[in-house]
Formats: structure tokens, sequence, C-alpha cells
């Protein structure tokens, strides 16, 4: 049986400041799938996130989430979202556990206090990234990629049926970066279904079902995951121009092989295509 389609998006663009930034991306993310989102720095990985969490307008097709459609859709306590860069340091000196339950906001009825459930999501969420005996602590007092993990706990403890991640791997060092794919690993057993935007996937490789690899604001790879040597391979790096004055070409994109070709929307699952067919080097 198939699993429903959490994330449908269809020839959807992006222009900012005029210019074309995403082209026709057409995709879709299955229920319980752990999709890494790849490709070169300006490749619109971030832009597409945006797009899939309306913080970044389409300016051609749409986004569905849940079967809604972007435009109306309301039930953002089913979704969760880490940002780029972020640092949960910013503004007022906050502790641990104050950062972690504000990720409870969209599940509380406004101005309740924390109720039992909200302690307790919250404390699972401290314990899943590893941090439970660092509740107290100011978040300033965290390294960089524990600063990271409490940004987890926060999206987890609202206790998201779909996460987004962006580039939560970056400039985070190994443990932090197996603590996180641990993080993530429970969220993926408990059937969440994951987005991430990643460079390099390191320890999260194992948890990837399927791997999106972007190329000058298009989709150029839709498949099995690859190594992570395959994502620099040439057929993905940037155009020589950044200036895109030019109206896209079809002819431009990499041709790749199936399954991007494959089925009706250019969309694959990847449930059922890991047969390493789609590879960029050609190689079956
Ligand atoms: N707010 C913005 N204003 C102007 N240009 C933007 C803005 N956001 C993104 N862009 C441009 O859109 C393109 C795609 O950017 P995006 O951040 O989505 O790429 P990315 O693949 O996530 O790159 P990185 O890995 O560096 O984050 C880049 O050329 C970038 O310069």
């Amino acid at each position: 049986m198939t699993s429903p389609t959490v994330v449908t998006v269809d020839g959807a663009a992006v222009a900012i400041a005029g210019r074309p930034v995403l082209r026709g991306i057409s995709m879709e993310v299955r229920q319980g799938e752990f999709v890494a989102l790849m490709g070169a720095n300006g490749s619109g990985k971030s832009t597409l996130v945006r797009a899939m969490t309306g913080l970044r307008p389409l300016t051609a097709g749409s986004v569905h989430l849940f079967g809604e459609d972007l435009d109306g859709f309301h039930q953002w306590q089913r979704i969760g979202f880490v940002p780029q860069r972020a640092t949960a340091a910013s503004g007022v000196p906050a502790s641990v556990w104050e950062v972690v339950a504000s990720g409870r906001l969209t599940r509380r009825r406004w101005l309740r206090p924390l109720l039992g459930p909200d302690r307790a999501a919250i404390r699972a969420a401290l314990e899943v990234v590893g941090l439970a005996d660092r509740a107290r602590d100011g978040v300033t007092a965290l390294s960089g990629g524990q600063q990271q993990r409490v940004l987890i706990a926060r999206a987890l403890a609202g206790e998201p049926e779909l996460l987004f991640l962006d580039e939560p791997t970056a400039g985070v060092d190994l443990p932090n970066q197996e603590a996180l794919a641990r993080a993530l690993g429970v969220l993926k057993d408990r059937g969440a279904t994951i987005v991430l935007v990643a460079h390099d996937l390191g320890p999260l490789a194992p948890l990837v079902d399927r791997a999106l690899v972007m190329r000058d604001g298009r989709l150029a790879y839709d498949g099995a995951p690859l190594a992570d040597d395959a994502v620099h391979h040439p057929l993905f790096l940037e155009s020589h121009s950044h200036h895109h004055h030019e109206a896209p070409r079809h002819d431009h994109a990499p041709h790749v092989a199936a399954p991007l070709d494959g089925g009706v929307g250019g969309t694959a699952s990847g449930l059922g295509t890991g047969n390493g067919s789609g590879r960029p080097d050609g190689r079956a």
C-alpha cells in the first residue's frame, strides 16, 4: 500500500527581485519518508523549503500540505520548521527549557499555562536530543552544535507530523551531528515525515530514503540516496553564469536517467525506486 502524500509541489516557480530562483519544480513527499534536499550553494534548496512552508510566495504553480492548498492551509500545528543558521541565543537570553517550551505554543490554548502533556512533550524532546540535563542552563552557555539541538528539540516539542530542517548539520561538529541523527531517527521511527536540506549527509545518511538534488533552481535528480561525493558530480554543479536573464530552456537541465523521467508529474516517491538506476554517473 502506498502511503498518503503529505507534500505536493506542482510546477512551482519563485522569483526574487524579478530573478527566477526556482523553476518548474514538481515533486511529492509521502508520509513517513525522510527526504534529503541537496545541491550546490545557491541552487535554491532554502528557497524551496521556504516555499513549501509558505514563507516564500510562489510566482507560479502550487504547494499542497496534507492535501490542502497552502493558500488556505491552517493546520500549522502539524508542521515543524528549523530554519537555516538560526541561533537559539538570539534576542533575550533564555534557558534551554524556555526555548523548547516555545515550540509548544502551537499546541497550547492562547495564554494558558503549560499543562501536564506540554511538560511531558518538552521533557521528551529534551531527552531525544540528549539535553535533558541542561534544561536550566542558558542557551548562550551551550556550543553551536548544542544550540542546534535545542532548536531541533523546540521543533520536536510541537510533535510535528511533518518536519522541515534547513542545513541542521552545517558548522556542527561530528558528535553533535551524531546526536542530531539519533534525534531524527527517533522522530522517523514515530512515523514523522522529514524534509531536510543538507550539503553532505554525514551521520544522517542511513536515515535518508530519498534524495532530491537541485541545480540552478531546478530539480536535477529525484531518487535513491546518492553517495556524498556523487552530489559533487559536474552534472549538479552550478552553471558558469549566476545571471538568469534568458528564459530557461529544458535542454539545459542535465539529463539524468529515471526515476525523474518516470512517473506522471515527474515525481518518484522513492518507494520501490531504489534500484540505483538514477545515478548521475549513468552507472546502474
Ligand atoms: N532574500 C533573497 N534576496 C535575493 N536573492 C535571494 C534571496 N534568497 C535567495 N536568493 C537567491 O536565490 C538563489 C537560491 O538561494 P537559496 O538560498 O535558496 O539556495 P541554497 O541552495 O539554499 O544555497 P545555500 O546552500 O547557500 O543556502 C541564490 O542565487 C540566492 O542568491
